[in-house]
């Protein structure tokens, strides 16, 4: 839950219960301070924002059951907890479909390219944001597999080799690199090879950061039939997909840094107050995160683009407290106080999205 949206709700409760003139407000410790309860004396609220707080996951819509808070009472602190339901819903599509429509016009018809480990959900989120941005999705493992007469994934493998599919999607890459208005969901090892990177720079490349663990929890209850590169060891579904998995990303190393964008799984869990990504549905990843990242880059990149047309961004969005931008680039702090002020000016709002 938000502060917002807690300190509406603790609004109304406290109104319910007797305290008036309720100011409310948010330090860094998470205290809430109201201005006087029904005697006019200052009470001082500390809000829990508990990790235990259920979230209903109900056909895309985030309902918020509550919060907790504790009450202090200028030195007494009281013993018990207050607790109180919100009927706060989050409705993700309606938010999802607003971003999209601000997202878009930066877009310029550019693809986007999801990349990250097997698992990371760049299917099921790539089609959910085809479906809002009224782009085609395009799974290029599933293009491989047609390309190859419908023979599956792990069938090459193991009739041809892994580096006849690595050539088949290379070549893949680079026919989609040649079309607008796509969502395109790599193979998770597409990063390894940089000719893959020349065709997807031609969009923006989006890099689903998952926890190993995470992954290897989907892994394990669907099975690692369809996954050639898993399906090797012996042992429980987890434990050997979480090793081959922790293999797998030592030996690519930082190549899903490539991307221009980076969503991780843990940052929004840790935003949204959750202990587990396992609690983030995919609806709430795209909405998140992804669109966030997106228009500031795409909003740097146009910038960018007609400023400084030799300057290589490589990192485009690392976003450093508000505004820094990591770009490498010969006059870096030149490009970055330009960006800086670009953002400021032009586009109060992608902050606030
Ligand atoms: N946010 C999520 N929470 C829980 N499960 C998810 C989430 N996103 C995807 N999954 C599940 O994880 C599994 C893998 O998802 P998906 O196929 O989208 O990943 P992928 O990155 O496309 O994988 P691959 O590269 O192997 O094709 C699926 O069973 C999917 O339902
Ligand atoms: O991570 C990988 O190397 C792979 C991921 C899958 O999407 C497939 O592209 C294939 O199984 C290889």
């Amino acid at each position: 839950m938000d502060a917002t949206t807690c300190a509406s709700s603790l609004n109304c409760y406290y109104k319910q219960n007797g305290f008036h003139e309720m100011g409310r407000k948010k330090s860094s410790n998470g205290f809430l301070r109201l201005s006087s309860n029904r005697n006019g004396e200052i009470v001082s609220l500390k809000m829990i924002k508990s990790r235990d707080l259920r979230c209903n996951k109900n056909l895309g819509q985030r309902k918020l059951d509550g919060f907790e808070l504790s009450c202090s009472y200028k030195n007494y602190q009281a013993p018990a907890l207050e607790s109180e339901k919100s009927r706060v819903l989050v409705d993700e599509p309606s938010i999802l479909k607003k971003k999209s429509e601000d997202v878009v016009p930066y877009m310029n018809g550019r693809c986007i390219y999801l990349v990250g480990m097997m698992g990371s959900g760049k299917t099921t989120v790539g089609k959910i944001l085809s479906e809002v941005l009224g782009y085609s999705f395009f799974d290029s493992d599933k293009l491989i597999e047609q390309a190859a007469g419908g023979t599956s994934v792990a069938q090459i493998f193991k009739q041809y080799s892994e580096s006849f599919f690595r050539d088949n999607e290379s070549e893949v890459l680079k026919e989609l690199s040649l079309m607008r208005r796509l969502v395109v969901a790599t193979g998770g090892g597409a990063v390894i090879r940089p000719i893959n990177w020349k065709y997807m720079k031609q969009g923006i490349t989006v890099w689903l950061d998952v926890p190993l663990e995470a992954l290897a929890r989907r892994i394990a209850a669907v099975g690692t039939d369809s996954r050639p590169l898993l399906h090797q060891e012996s042992g429980d579904p987890y434990t050997k997909a979480l090793q081959r998995l922790s293999t797998l990303s030592k030996e690519r190393g930082e190549a899903y840094a490539n991307a221009d964008a980076r969503v991780s799984l843990e940052h929004i869990a840790d935003k949204l107050g959750y202990d587990d990504v396992g609690n983030l549905t995919p609806l709430s990843i795209a909405v998140e995160e992804i669109f966030l990242k997106e228009k500031k880059m795409f909003m740097a990149q146009n910038f960018l683009g007609k400023q400084f047309k030799s300057v290589i961004i490589v990192n485009q969005f690392t976003a450093v407290g508000n505004q820094s931008i990591y770009v490498e680039a010969h006059s870096k702090l030149h490009v970055l106080e330009q960006i800086e002020k670009f953002l400021q000016g032009e586009e109060e709002t992608a902050r606030n999205l």
